[in-house]
């Protein structure tokens, strides 16, 4: 079998460790030949670098192995770039969601104003790293789960219509293995039918390779309990706040019983219950840098002075396998079905076709062909264009520095209450992100 060559992008991600563990237990589907780290942030990607040189050295020393801030060395000769980087890193996650609080707004990494501001930064990330794969490596894939994946996608439908980047998300495929574990079932033996934007979404059905439905058994249990599960199926969601979040979906299909929820949808449905619990000083960037960023930069730490990753404190992300899996589609055009955020195209019968909606796909050698999800309620599709209408406005905002379409997206926002309020956030935005965003006027 072909072995491949991988740069990730983003090197320095708290993710890295989790994601290379799980890319070695699957050498036996994905061989490799070559495992880069590129980052633009030297000291930090060094950390888990110098770690993971260690690790595969003890555990795949037939896989060449480097970390780099040369976009050249970083993205030469490679197959695939699996792209996770974090414009602003964690210090403006925490102005993003600590400023909406200011004006009484939610503060979120990648939804409302924070998830606004998040997507000016990234955008001009993606297109660096995304020139640098076409440079260096013209054929590779850049397989993109760099945040926030709405805002990212529709800035590549525009700014890099032809470039071979695939952009997802793990919230579905985290959830559908709560639902697997609600009717004792694998994530591997479900096939789902699901319509939305990124963390904007639905399951319209789930069902098992005999095509039995379960939809009716998973929507009578989170009504009772949201997506909590008897045994935590995420150590990444052990956290109060995640567990607080996949309780809220009961109210979510409250609201809506027709089709189960994305536990992101809280943010647009319960903006004023979601702005009364947080805590304005001790946000999920906080959590994150005391918690996971915290565990895995010194667990590298620690492997650097033992000199030695055996009983190392670095964690398998065994669930990021659907990377792996990704990558087996578009390299050996296995026709993987999994949700992809793509253009619509009439996947969605009634609504944009230019909208970048998230849909389960065919996946082969060409990329994702989207399966058709039909119509959809105009409840839904009302949400939707709203929420559409803000994203598309950010990347017009970013293209032509326009501060009138970026007041307009936060204005028409449903986590923003007024065009007052959108002004004033907007304006306390460009001053924190003044080294990120194009200057606008
Ligand atoms: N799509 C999904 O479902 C999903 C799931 C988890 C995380 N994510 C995303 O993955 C990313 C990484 O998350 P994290 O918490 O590990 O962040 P992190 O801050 O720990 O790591 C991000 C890395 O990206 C680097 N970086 C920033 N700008 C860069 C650039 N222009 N070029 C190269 N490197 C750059 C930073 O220096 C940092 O080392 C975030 O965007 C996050 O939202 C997405
Ligand atoms: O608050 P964080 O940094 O812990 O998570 C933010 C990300 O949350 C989702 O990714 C989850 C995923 O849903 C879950 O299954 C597991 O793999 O952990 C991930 C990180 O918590 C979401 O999809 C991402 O877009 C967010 O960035
Ligand atoms: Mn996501």
């Amino acid at each position: 079998m072909k072995k491949f060559s991988v740069v990730i992008a983003g090197g320095g991600s708290t993710f890295t460790p989790g994601i290379v563990m799980m890319m070695l237990d699957h050498l036996d589907r994905f061989p490799l030949r070559k495992l880069k780290l590129y980052d633009n942030d030297g000291d930090r990607q060094s950390v888990l670098g110098e770690a993971l040189e260690i690790l595969l050295k003890e555990q795949a020393p037939e896989v060449e192995f480097s970390y780099t801030t040369d976009p050249k060395e970083g993205f030469e000769d490679i197959d695939f770039c699996m792209a996770h980087i974090r414009v602003g890193k964690y210090e403006m996650r925490e102005q993003d969601e600590k400023v909406p609080l200011k004006h009484g707004v939610i503060g979120q990494e990648t939804c409302g104003p924070g998830g606004i501001a998040y997507g000016m930064r990234s955008i001009t990330g993606m297109l660096e790293i995304i020139d640098y794969m076409e440079q260096y490596s013209p054929d590779a894939w850049m397989l993109n789960y760099s945040n926030p994946a709405s805002i990212v996608a529709e800035a590549c439908r525009i700014l890099r219509p032809d470039s071979k980047v695939l952009n997802i998300c793990d919230m579905p495929v985290g959830t559908l293995r709560r639902m697997s574990q609600i009717i004792e079932k694998t994530p591997a033996e479900l096939e789902v039918r699901y319509f939305g934007l990124n963390h904007f979404g639905w399951w319209t059905s789930v069902k098992d390779r005999e095509g039995n439905e379960y939809i009716d058994q998973i929507r009578a249990y989170v009504a009772e309990n949201g997506y909590l599960t008897q045994v935590e199926v995420d150590t990444q969601h052990t956290d109060p706040s995640w567990q607080e979040t996949h309780k809220k979906a009961k109210d979510l299909l409250a609201v809506n019983p027709r089709y189960l929820p994305n536990t992101y949808l809280k943010y647009y449905l319960y903006p004023d219950y979601e702005f009364e619990k947080a805590t304005p000083d001790f946000t999920r960037a906080n959590e994150v840098m005391a918690g996971r960023e915290k565990k895995v930069f010194s667990a590298a730490r620690a492997i650097i002075e033992k000199g030695t990753a055996v009983d190392s404190g670095f964690e398998i992300d065994a669930h990021a396998s659907f990377i792996v899996d990704l990558a087996r589609a578009i390299a050996f055009n296995t026709h993987e079905r999994m949700l992809m955020i793509v253009e619509n195209n009439g996947a969605i019968a009634n609504f944009p076709d230019d909208a970048m909606v998230e849909v389960p796909c065919l996946v082969g050698t060409d990329g994702p062909e989207p399966l058709a999800q039909g119509k959809i309620p105009e409840f839904e599709q009302a949400l939707m264009y709203q929420q559409l209408t803000v994203e598309k406005l950010v990347v017009q905002a970013y293209i032509e520095k326009s501060y009138q379409k970026l007041w307009q997206a936060l204005t028409l926002s449903k986590t923003v209450p007024s065009a007052k309020v959108a002004k004033d956030l907007l304006d306390d935005l460009i001053e924190v992100n003044k080294d990120y965003w194009p200057e606008l006027s």
